[in-house]
């Protein structure tokens, strides 16, 4: 094993993580338009009505359009623009990712990445078979809530542009009996994965082909040319504000809305809310007949497994509770107002839950306070930075957070409110088919399930379920999750482990021996099989090989990476809640703080009576099971805005915020 003295020495380094647009900049190509006139505000709307910004026409995709105009409004944009005042466009759809190193494409502009040699890398699905066997190793400690809530945070930050991550994509660049088209007939962005002759599962079917398209990039629209490298697009808006609920643009939360109390659309059936249909259900979800549910919400993947399901409708109906119970408490407030109010409240739930009691089990407490992620207060933490680019790094996305897959197990356990389990559901049998959350208690059985059940270990090992049944709709075998991420990884010509190692502080490798300082001698050796050159190594596979920084999920390349995007996507969101300016009273931020995982299934599943106090952490003597009225809860008296005598009720500090601050007018 690896020694640990080396761990010390990294979190030293740590502080150093942040550069603000990192030593590369992050937009690569050209710097996107500025607005110049923005900074007018003469169009200014009081915060009752529909607040922001003209919404790009989605028809005419370039590489981010950005607002004609920023509007004075206390509310986030659906689509993020306007959040940083200076470049409006930052951290909406259809932008680049960052990245924290200049890729390293086969032909240096567009091309997958090939070995140093000039051969090509070894096949994504041999290392996948090598590297990721199924060991079912439980984690001791965290529960598949902590896996399901990370796929959450995933969706409402990015999603590579060109793909739908829900179902087999529509481009076929295999034959539909899996054989390797034509040369010719080849169609345009295919990079398709070849699989072995002895391949343990296609070999079956004689298989020799798995579908893989290339994400969409700067250069496929044509917003840079000549030899400037392709930069890949990611499809919604950057900022961790549950548009996978809200949606993120005005065209799809007018979808989603109710226009009515402040409400969020829903179907009412069997006394329970549940989202609204597709209108294109056999387009997006796997449905054997004509009226099976499939669900539309803010974030296309909404119908991707059971339990991001789950989480999506409880996220959806914690907003509906929060909007009725603030509905009684301001009679006079309109539906726009509830609306906003109700929304804003629950990204702060959102932010609160990801960074107090979710980050912390993946980055680390130590590592998330020194780095100024989380803070210990019951003040507000006025921290935003103007020229911290919340954009998502492609590193992030593409190979360090992609580790947890790992996470995932490949059955879900239904459990009842005694915690006792009778039977679960086969997670291949159930990709893109939600429908089963209707049927029975399954709902509440598998809310209870996310909270009782371990999660995989994050290690290298995966569950065969999403490395050789991934989406197989009823096939025998599926997709390979580790192919794809592997894939991925080479069409976004990320830079290579060893580079990534040198940016995080870890001395460069020169031969495969030198990686022992942070890999077992069994992981070299693979790697030795496997790639020809220490430089070759992919960082997804490198990353995914590291012992783990002590009191986090993962090793410390992956870490660094990761902890950068967190700073991030916290200290460039403006709108942060714990900003003075998201517009809270001090006293209902530290209400907000009250929140919890558990206290929102306990208050959104149908008929949840009780849960641990710590959702994301195993049911234990530390941790036991309670009874759901004991959990804290947010207090929603406190946003009364008139007394029940018709007096204004006195907050310490100005609810709305005060638009003629200095801070708007700066630019
Ligand atoms: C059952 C659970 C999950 C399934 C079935 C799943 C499946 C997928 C699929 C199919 C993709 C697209 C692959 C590609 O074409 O490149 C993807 C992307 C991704 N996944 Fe997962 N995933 C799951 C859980 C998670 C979790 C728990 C995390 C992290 C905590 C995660 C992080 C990511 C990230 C960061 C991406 C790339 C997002 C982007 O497009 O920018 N996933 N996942």
């Amino acid at each position: 094993e690896p020694k640990g003295a080396h761990y010390s020495i990294f979190l030293e380094h740590t502080p150093n993580w942040h550069r603000p647009f990192g030593p590369y900049p992050s937009q690569v190509g050209p710097v996107l338009p500025q607005v110049p006139s923005f900074g007018s505000f003469s169009n200014y709307l009081p915060p009752t009505q529909t607040p922001q910004t003209t919404t790009p026409d989605p028809s005419t995709l370039g590489c981010g359009t950005p607002p004609a105009s920023c509007l004075k409004t206390p509310y986030r944009s659906y689509d993020g623009s306007c959040n940083n005042l200076r470049n409006p466009v930052l951290g909406t759809p259809q932008t680049r990712y960052a990245r924290l190193l200049p890729p390293n494409y086969g032909d240096k502009v567009s091309t997958p990445t090939m070995s140093q040699t000039g051969k090509p890398l070894p096949g994504a699905r041999i290392v996948s078979l090598l590297i990721y066997p199924d060991v079912q190793i439980e984690d001791p400690k965290f529960t598949l809530n902590a896996m399901q809530y990370g796929q959450i945070i995933t969706h409402d930050m990015s999603m590579i542009a060109g793909s739908t991550q829900a179902q087999p994509h529509q481009t076929r660049c295999c034959t539909n009996d899996g054989q390797l088209l034509e040369f010719a007939n080849i169609p345009e962005h295919c990079f398709p994965i070849l699989l072995p002759n002895d391949d343990p599962a296609h070999s079956q079917t004689n298989a020799k082909c798995m579908n893989f398209v290339r994400t969409i990039t700067d250069r496929d629209r044509n917003c840079v040319g000549g030899y400037q490298p392709a930069e890949q697009l990611t499809a919604v808006n950057h900022y961790l504000d549950l548009s996978i609920v809200y949606g993120n643009n005005d065209q799809v939360n007018q979808q989603v809305r109710q226009f009515q109390g402040g409400r969020l659309r829903v179907d009412f059936r069997g006394g329970q809310q549940w989202p609204p249909r597709s209108n294109n259900a056999s387009g997006v979800c796997s449905i054997r007949s004509p009226q099976e549910a499939c669900y539309l919400a803010g974030d296309a993947r909404v119908n991707q497994n059971p339990q991001l399901t789950v989480l999506q409708i409880i996220l959806l109906r914690e907003h509906n509770r929060i909007a009725d119970i603030l509905s009684k408490l301001n009679p006079h407030w309109d539906d726009e107002r509830l609306f906003q109010e109700a929304r804003r409240i629950s990204i702060a739930e959102h932010q609160f839950i990801s960074y107090y009691e979710w980050l912390p089990i993946f980055i680390g407490v130590e590592n998330s306070f020194k780095n100024k992620i989380i803070y210990k207060t019951n003040s507000f933490v006025d921290d935003y930075e103007e020229d911290v680019d919340p954009t998502v790094l492609n590193e992030h996305a593409t190979a360090a957070f992609r580790y947890f897959h790992s996470l995932i197990a490949g059955h879900l356990d239904l459990v009842n409110e005694h915690r006792s389990s009778y039977g679960n559901l086969r997670l291949s049998d159930w990709f893109n088919r939600p429908a089963i959350l209707e049927e029975g208690d399954n709902f509440d059985e598998l809310t209870r399930g996310l909270a009782t059940q371990p999660e995989l270990g994050s290690d290298p090992y995966h569950d065969s379920e999403i490395t050789q049944f991934l989406f197989r709709n009823g096939q025998p075998f599926g997709s390979d999750l580790k192919a794809f991420d592997i894939q991925r990884n080479r069409d976004h010509g990320l830079a290579s482990y060893n580079d990534y190692r040198a940016y995080c502080g870890l001395p460069k490798a020169f031969k495969f021996e030198d990686f022992l300082d942070v890999m077992t001698m069994d992981s070299v050796q693979k790697l030795q099989t496997l790639y020809e050159n220490p430089d070759d190594i992919d960082l997804t596979v490198g990353g995914s090989l590291e012992a783990h920084v002590p009191g986090t999920l993962s090793g410390p390349t992956f870490l660094c990476i990761l902890t950068e995007q967190f700073y991030r996507t916290r200290v460039g969101d403006r709108f942060w809640f714990e900003n003075k300016l998201d517009g809270f009273t001090l006293e209902q931020l530290n209400a907000i703080r009250r929140t919890s995982i558990s206290r929102l299934l306990c208050d959104n599943g149908n008929h949840i009576e009780s849960m641990q106090l710590r959702g994301f952490e195993r049911i234990s003597h530390d941790n036991p099971v309670t009874p759901c009225e004991a959990l804290p809860f947010v207090d929603l008296s406190l946003w009364k805005e008139i007394s029940d005598t018709g007096v204004p009720i006195d907050r310490p500090y100005d609810y709305t915020p005060d638009l003629s601050h200095d801070f708007y007018l700066k630019k």
